[in-house]
């Protein structure tokens, strides 16, 4: 097989690293060779070798590649922890999707499945607005990839799970279905996770307990989509 799949989710700080790592193991276990991928990393520390985001080094152990490796997982990795274009204006750099797309191709020829976790939510914009915007939906489609959704349960998921999908609908992208993250330890969001899977109109993959990683059984339920 030769796949993959872009994770997004309802806002920053949902997990989208935690399922995406988590899927990438999942598909390790089952004896496919899938690697992680964060085209543009917002909020690195300074290495010897570069700048390091720890989304991308999740990733890249997740994946059982070694810091070699660093660059093909992370082709852009900006220090201030903001929206990609700003973070980019500040280090001095305008994003060029071309380059996203030709790392891309070279992670997918060299392996059977790429996960490719974005950054922020979904309309998180990666250049603008001189000569003009892209945003990261713009990447996606342009990388002809499905789209898998993690919301992160918390209040206002309902919310930013319904617009999600809309906009997600709306730019043109195929959306796989959803997950359920549960944020917080001892946090009953049953009624919540009801109302999800009646207003979305995407199957609910599975539901990840806080401090449980998604494993193989999710990995199968989203290799089964693709
Ligand atoms: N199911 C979970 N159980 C325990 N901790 C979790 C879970 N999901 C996420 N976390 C923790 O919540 C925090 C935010 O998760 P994560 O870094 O995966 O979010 P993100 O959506 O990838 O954020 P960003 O937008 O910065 O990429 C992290 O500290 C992560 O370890
Ligand atoms: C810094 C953070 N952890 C992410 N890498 C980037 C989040 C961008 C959010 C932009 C926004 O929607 O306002
Ligand atoms: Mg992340």
């Amino acid at each position: 097989m030769r796949a993959a799949l872009f994770v997004t989710g309802t806002d920053t700080g949902i997990g989208k690293t935690w399922i995406s790592a988590g899927l990438v193991r999942g598909m390790r276990q089952l004896g496919i060779d899938a690697v992680g991928m964060k085209p543009v990393a917002s909020g690195c520390e300074p290495a010897p070798d570069g700048w390091r985001n720890e989304d991308a080094l999740a990733l890249l152990a997740a994946s059982g590649l070694g810091v070699a490796d660093y660059g093909a997982v992370n082709p852009v990795a900006l220090p201030r922890p903001a929206s990609p274009h700003l973070a980019a204006m500040d280090h001095g750099v305008r994003i060029d999707p071309a380059l996203l797309a030709d790392r891309f191709d070279e992670l997918r020829a060299r392996h059977e499945f790429v996960v490719v976790e974005g950054a922020g939510g979904w309309s998180v914009p990666l250049a603008g607005p001189s000569p003009s915007w892209i945003l990261q939906a713009d990447l996606v489609r342009r990388l002809a990839l499905p789209a898998l959704l993690v919301v992160g349960l918390r209040l206002g998921c309902i919310n930013h799970a319904m617009l999600s999908a809309r906009a997600i609908a709306a730019d043109g992208v195929r959306l796989l279905g959803w997950v359920g993250n549960q944020l917080a330890p001892d946090d009953d969001q049953r009624d919540v996770l009801a109302t999800l899977d009646a207003l979305l109109s995407t199957p609910a993959l599975a539901v990840v307990p806080h401090g449980v990683e998604p494993d193989a059984e999710l990995a199968s339920a989203v290799l089964g989509l693709v």
